[in-house]
């Protein structure tokens, strides 16, 4: 099967209402193996998060959402547990929870029609993100130009993980913009941080880069703090799980460091963030939002392709103890802006509050 790219129109999840099941894209095959897989039981949605098939902050939120509707169509359905499970799939990205508490609102609303009610928010979630995704780039997209209206060359923008189509429905929150950029005819080259230990940048932001025919380079995750202080980083776009309602960004592990290179070297620093991915009970990000923990094994070993197919090798010494912080927080300060559906705004609690009075 070809695989899509972000300029087909293509989605990271469909439902499929003749079998009641979602179709994902199982990320862990990538770059290697582009396939799709079908869910259908609530166990499978759960294993999907878990073991990261889908990931990137709104499309867990969205898989759960679908997750939690279509298990009230099977017999002995129990939303709270559903959502219970689901919740339990992973700490950090705050979309999960946004999901899960709109499907049940619904539930709770309509309870007679509990099904359709939950199913129909979850498909005006996937919409709705779809839309977001695309105003983000729309805003963000004037920030990589006002940067090419003064520097009349190719801008240099270094992104951190995957926040692209891959980890939304359609379009992605940091690369939203890059790729609306491409649409105007700006041109840009991105520096992808290779990620570790799950190295979703060499392999999923690369490999959507490619597809989409947008000059790329990947890079050793501490390569980024050195481009900058040479000159070439024009900007750092990233996304992020979870911001808390003072500005700090909890994104994936290393993002920090980042923020901290490109704060030295007077580089602008953006999360791109759809207001879904806002904690508004968090008013001290690197203090209260919660950093998973991962498997060990994800740090001591790596995965590759071989004639035998996909497979970790160890890559380390075997005898010592590894620790596998999934995300860390970007206090406000070193954050240049945030870019949401809404706007660019701020990092701060002032700014942030205002964005959301004008929340629906
Ligand atoms: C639009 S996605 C923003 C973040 O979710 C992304 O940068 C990230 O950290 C994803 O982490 P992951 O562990 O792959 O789910």
């Amino acid at each position: 099967m070809t695989a899509p790219t972000v300029h087909s129109g293509a989605t990271t999840l469909d439902y499929d209402p003749s079998s009641q099941s979602v179709w994902i894209i199982d990320q862990t095959l990538l770059p290697h193996h582009y396939q799709r897989v079908q869910l259908l039981e609530l166990e499978d949605f759960c294993l999907a998060i878990a073991s990261m098939q889908v990931r990137g902050a709104p499309l867990i939120g969205i898989t759960a959402a679908f997750g939690l509707a279509l298990s009230l169509n099977r017999p002995q359905a129990n939303a709270e547990q559903a959502y219970q499970a689901l919740l339990a799939t992973r700490p950090t990205a705050i979309n999960l929870q946004w999901a899960l508490d709109k499907v049940m609102q619904a539930i709770t609303a309509q309870p007679a029609t509990a099904f359709a009610a939950a199913l129909a928010m979850a498909q005006s979630l996937r919409e709705q993100d779809i839309a977001h995704c695309s105003t983000i780039g729309e805003h963000g997209v004037a920030l990589i130009q006002q940067q090419y209206q003064q520097k009349q060359r190719c801008i240099n923008i270094l992104t951190h993980c995957n926040a692209g189509w891959l980890a939304t429905i359609q379009w992605g929150t940091a690369l939203a913009p890059i790729y609306k950029a491409q649409q105007l005819g700006i041109p840009v080259h991105v520096w992808v941080d290779e990620t570790r230990p799950r190295n979703q940048g060499a392999h999923l932001t690369a490999w959507e880069l490619q597809q989409a025919g947008i000059a790329h380079t990947i890079i050793c995750d501490n390569t980024g703090g050195h481009l900058m202080q040479q000159g070439m980083v024009d900007m750092c776009i990233v996304g992020s799980d979870r911001t808390s309602a003072n500005g700090d960004v909890c994104n994936k592990i290393g993002t920090y460091l980042k923020a901290l290179a490109a704060h030295d070297n007077h580089i602008p620093f953006y999360a791109a963030v759809p207001s879904s991915t806002i904690d508004w009970q968090i008013d001290d990000g690197v203090q209260q939002i919660p950093i998973e923990q991962r498997d060990s094994a994800e740090v001591l070993s790596i995965s590759g392709l071989d004639e035998q197919g996909i497979s970790r090798t160890v890559t380390v010494n075997r005898h010592s103890p590894a620790a596998n912080y999934g995300f860390d927080v970007t206090p406000a300060r070193l954050v240049s802006a945030i870019i949401t559906e809404l706007g660019v705004v701020q990092a701060n609690s002032k700014a942030l509050a205002s964005l959301r009075e004008q929340l629906p």
